[in-house]
Formats: C-alpha cells, sequence, structure tokens
C-alpha cells in the first residue's frame, strides 16, 4: 500500500484551496451536537459524545441521512447558526481553504418552524467575521432536498427571496436514488431566471442517466459526486469535452459505500479521462476528515503524484464561482508551489 510522505503532506497543507462540496449542517461537530441539544432540552438518543461516534457507520447514504437530520434537530437559534458556520470557518483556516462555496438545507429547518430570519442572519455574521479576521472568501448554496416535492423547492425559493443577494447558486441533496434531477426541472428553471447558478448532486448512488438529466432538465455548473458516469463512455466524452467540474468526496463515497475501499476509488481514472475533478469534504463531522483528510486520504491509498494533487488544487479554483480575477491569482499561487 503507498504511504503518504512528508513531502507531500507539506505539499497538501500549504497549497491553497477552494471547497465546493460542504453542507454546513453536516460539518456540526459531536461535541456541538451535545451542547445544543443540552442547551434546548433536545433529546437524542445518545448518552455520550462516543456514542454520537460510535452510531457512524452507515450501510448507504439514507442511513447517513437519517442521522445528520437527527443532529441538525438541535440548531434551533441564530447563534446556534453562528456557531456552526464559525467552527467550520475555523477549519477552512487550519486547512489552508481560501475560499469556500458552502451549502445549507432550508428545508430541514423550515420544516421545523425555523425559518430564513434565524439561520441566515447566524450563517452572515460568521462569514462577514472570517472575513474580517483572515480575509475568508465564502459564498453560499441554497440546496433543495429531493426527496420532498418541487412544491416545497419553489416554496423554499420564494422564503429565500428577502436574501438573494447573499446566495450565489441552488443545489440539490438527499436521497438521490427515485428522485431524478428531472423532478426539480422548474424550480432550477425559476432559479436560473433569478440569476441563481445552479450545481446537483447526480451519480453518487444514483445511475449515469441522473447526471445527463442534471445536466440537460437543470443546466448546471458543477456536478456534485458524478463518480458513476464511468459507466457511461458517452457521458465521461461530454463531460469532459464540456470541462464540466465533478465535486468528489472521496472519504464520504468510503463511508457510504460507495466503494469499498480507498483503493477502489475511480478518482484517477476520472482525472486520467481528462475531467475537471475537484477534491472535496461533503459532511466532514460524520465522515472522519475536513478537506486535507480527503488529500492525505487519497495520497495514503492511490498512487497519487503531487503533480496530481497541484492539479486537483488547481480544479477547484477553476471550478469554482470566483470571477476569473481572482481564480488567476489563486492559480498562479497552486502553479508557483
Ligand atoms: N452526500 C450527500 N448526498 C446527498 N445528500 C446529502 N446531504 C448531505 N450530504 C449529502
Ligand atoms: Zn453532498
Amino acid at each position: 500500500m503507498p504511504v503518504e510522505n512528508a513531502a507531500t503532506a507539506e505539499l497538501i497543507k500549504s497549497l491553497p484551496k477552494a471547497e465546493l462540496h460542504l453542507h454546513i449542517e453536516g460539518s456540526l461537530e459531536p461535541e456541538l451536537m451535545m451542547a445544543l441539544a443540552a442547551k434546548h432540552q433536545v433529546t437524542l438518543p445518545y448518552a455520550t459524545i462516543d456514542d454520537v461516534r460510535r452510531a457512524y457507520n452507515f450501510d448507504n447514504l439514507q442511513s447517513f441521512l437519517d442521522l445528520y437530520y437527527l443532529g441538525a434537530s438541535v440548531l434551533r437559534d441564530e447563534d446556534d447558526f453562528y456557531r456552526l458556520m464559525w467552527d467550520y470557518l475555523c477549519k477552512c483556516k487550519e486547512d489552508n481553504v481560501v475560499h469556500a462555496e458552502i451549502m445549507f438545507d432550508p428545508q430541514t429547518h423550515t420544516e421545523r418552524g425555523i425559518g430564513f430570519e434565524v439561520f441566515m442572519p447566524g450563517f452572515m455574521r460568521a462569514i462577514a467575521q472570517a472575513e474580517k479576521e483572515w480575509g475568508q472568501s465564502t459564498l453560499l448554496i441554497m440546496s433543495f432536498l429531493r426527496h420532498l416535492s418541487e412544491e416545497s423547492a419553489f416554496e423554499t425559493l420564494e422564503a429565500a427571496q428577502p436574501y438573494l443577494s447573499m446566495i450565489t447558486a441552488v443545489g440539490l441533496d438527499s436521497s438521490e436514488l427515485g428522485n431524478p434531477p428531472q423532478k426539480f426541472a422548474q424550480v432550477f428553471a425559476k432559479a436560473k431566471s433569478l440569476g441563481l447558478l445552479r450545481v446537483a448532486h447526480a451519480g453518487e448512488e444514483g445511475p449515469a442517466e441522473y447526471i445527463w438529466s442534471a445536466l440537460n432538465d437543470l443546466d448546471v455548473h458543477r456536478i456534485d459526486h458524478g463518480v458513476r458516469s464511468v459507466d457511461d463512455p458517452a457521458l465521461m466524452q461530454t463531460l469532459a469535452e464540456k470541462q464540466m467540474p465533478l465535486t468528489v468526496c472521496p472519504l464520504s463515497n468510503i463511508k457510504l459505500c460507495v466503494f469499498s475501499h480507498m483503493r477502489e476509488h475511480n478518482i484517477l481514472s476520472l482525472l486520467d479521462s481528462g475531467l475537471l475533478v475537484t477534491v472535496n469534504a461533503d459532511d466532514p463531522s460524520y465522515f472522519g476528515g475536513y478537506l486535507n483528510d480527503n488529500y492525505h486520504a487519497l495520497a495514503a491509498h492511490l498512487p497519487i503524484t503531487p503533480e496530481q494533487i497541484k492539479t486537483l488544487a488547481a480544479n477547484s479554483f477553476k471550478a469554482s464561482f470566483l470571477a476569473q480575477d481572482k481564480k488567476a491569482l489563486w492559480l498562479a499561487q497552486v502553479a508557483a508551489l
């Protein structure tokens, strides 16, 4: 088994990186979950922090989502959302993630009676503070839950209207199988007409067909995950020609049994096929690591070269929603390493 060496570890640490696939609710650490449960007298099926960690053994996406929605139930007031965002942004600083495009799931909160007027000010306070303190760059992606109806997504878009200046893009997440992208074609068209950019989870557990649907029915700028594209050579060719970014999440894919072991992950073959692949953390507190941990896991188990690591970091800026001049600045810094 290839083992990561010290020079590789140093390269991963020193590279500036962008994170493009991160669910803020998935960065809720067990310590904060238990503290907020006590604060709000929420009963969780865990007595200790170790119990929480022990529960994080998943068979598939749904078994994770069940715990993810349960965990999010402790988020109640503006301060909770501030703290959640602040803790994640501090991890960005540690990992040299200079730019983050962060997903949040409004329906996870609005369905519990907690509205945009609670979570948006909490998120924005942390984002402004991190920008002021160390120049952190952050954008927000509002993600619709695909196990709910398109009507519910429309209601969410409507509720978001006063906050649209703070939101760059819409996304699509939650239970993929049985909820294909085309179910949300109308609401994505409406989001586009409002000037919002678009991403969607596709080809995580679902078939390559769902990736076609995200491209053709939702007119997305990026595919979240997309690892099942290898099943369809014509799709691979289209993704390569369009340089359509894939936001791949290695540790997530292992925890959710998309691949049986990191040795089996197809990220290097996606890269070799000329796809614009990026590395991301997805739900770091549930999957055992933040962005640099994902790079380290690749270096420990796959024959990845320093050049490929630099390509992945450069791709994270190319695939971002940053303005061209900012992209060029970060790309020059990556190239200089
Ligand atoms: N990996 C993932 N796939 C789908 N929905 C999610 N919500 C949070 N993480 C997710
Ligand atoms: Zn995700």
